[in-house]
């Protein structure tokens, strides 16, 4: 996957909140191989002590950090939190999250879409957590966003693919726009559907810090990016309505008298 300009070595984005040791985490990246890891600024300066132990540990994977603005709920929250994220990680880059709705954790795209300008414009390199709608898509590419981060569903509900039409939409609509599907993947199965249907990358963190083998399952989703990518430039058959034998009739005996 190529991000503003960044060729990722896996199209897999790991989370690294709820794990239950640093131990389990670096166990989880090492064998998920992952090609960002996301981190989430208002959790890691909630205890300043072991917020520098967390950036230590982080820093020492050797993977980009794609800071994320999880826990914003207004335009402002989110860009002060993404300023000081690049204080923090010293990267520009800034997955943004603007939740409108608690439930879902649902993004409030209006605020997403003003937030995502102004960062734009202050110049970083935003990834925006979006709803699968093409307006929205639409909106945040006129604000400057060259990635979009469409749910696959609401935030460690684990669902998977929730609406697979309006993701094909979606993919359909852009076809040049890198896209990764962040939240809700629960297995990986999900994960190669999301290939399968032509997304660039994934975005998962319950999945893997709540397996109960969670390095195991962090393996099992760096396969399943390798399977579905594998199967995506394999160009994968149309889904049809009727049957079609798939066993040639030509040659085979007659029993007509
Ligand atoms: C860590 C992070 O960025 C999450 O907000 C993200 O959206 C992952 O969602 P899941 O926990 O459902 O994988």
């Amino acid at each position: 996957m190529r991000a503003y300009g960044i060729d990722l070595s896996s199209p897999l984005m790991l989370g690294t909140a709820l794990y239950d040791s640093p131990a389990i985490l670096a166990d989880s990246v090492r064998r998920g191989r992952p090609g960002a890891v996301t981190v989430s600024l208002r959790r890691e300066s909630a205890g300043l002590q072991a917020g520098q132990a967390f950036w230590e540990l982080v820093r020492g994977f050797d993977v980009p950090v794609l800071p994320n603005t999880a826990g914003c709920h207004t335009v402002r929250e989110a860009v002060t939190t993404a300023q000081m994220a690049r204080e923090v990680f010293e990267t520009d880059w800034i997955k943004l999250e603007v939740i409108g709705q608690g439930d879902l954790l649902q993004p409030d795209v209006f605020a997403l879409v003003e937030a995502a300008r102004i960062l734009n414009e202050e110049g970083f390199k935003v990834f925006p957590y979006m709803t699968e709608d093409l307006v929205v898509a639409e909106r945040l590419l006129r604000a400057g966003c060259e990635v979009l981060m469409p749910w696959g569903a609401p935030i460690g509900s684990g669902r998977g693919l929730n609406n697979l039409f309006g993701l094909r939409a979606l993919r359909a609509h852009f076809p040049e726009v890198p896209m990764v599907i962040d939240a809700g993947i629960g297995r990986p199965s999900h994960a190669v559907t999301a290939f399968e249907l032509g997304f660039d990358a994934i975005l998962i963190n319950t999945a893997v810090a709540k397996a109960g083998d969670p390095a195991a399952m962090a393996e099992a989703f760096r396969l399943a990016c390798d399977v579905g990518q594998l199967a995506k430039t394999a160009d994968p058959m149309d889904e049809r309505d009727m049957a079609v034998p798939s066993t040639p009739t030509l040659g085979k005996a007659s029993f007509a008298s």
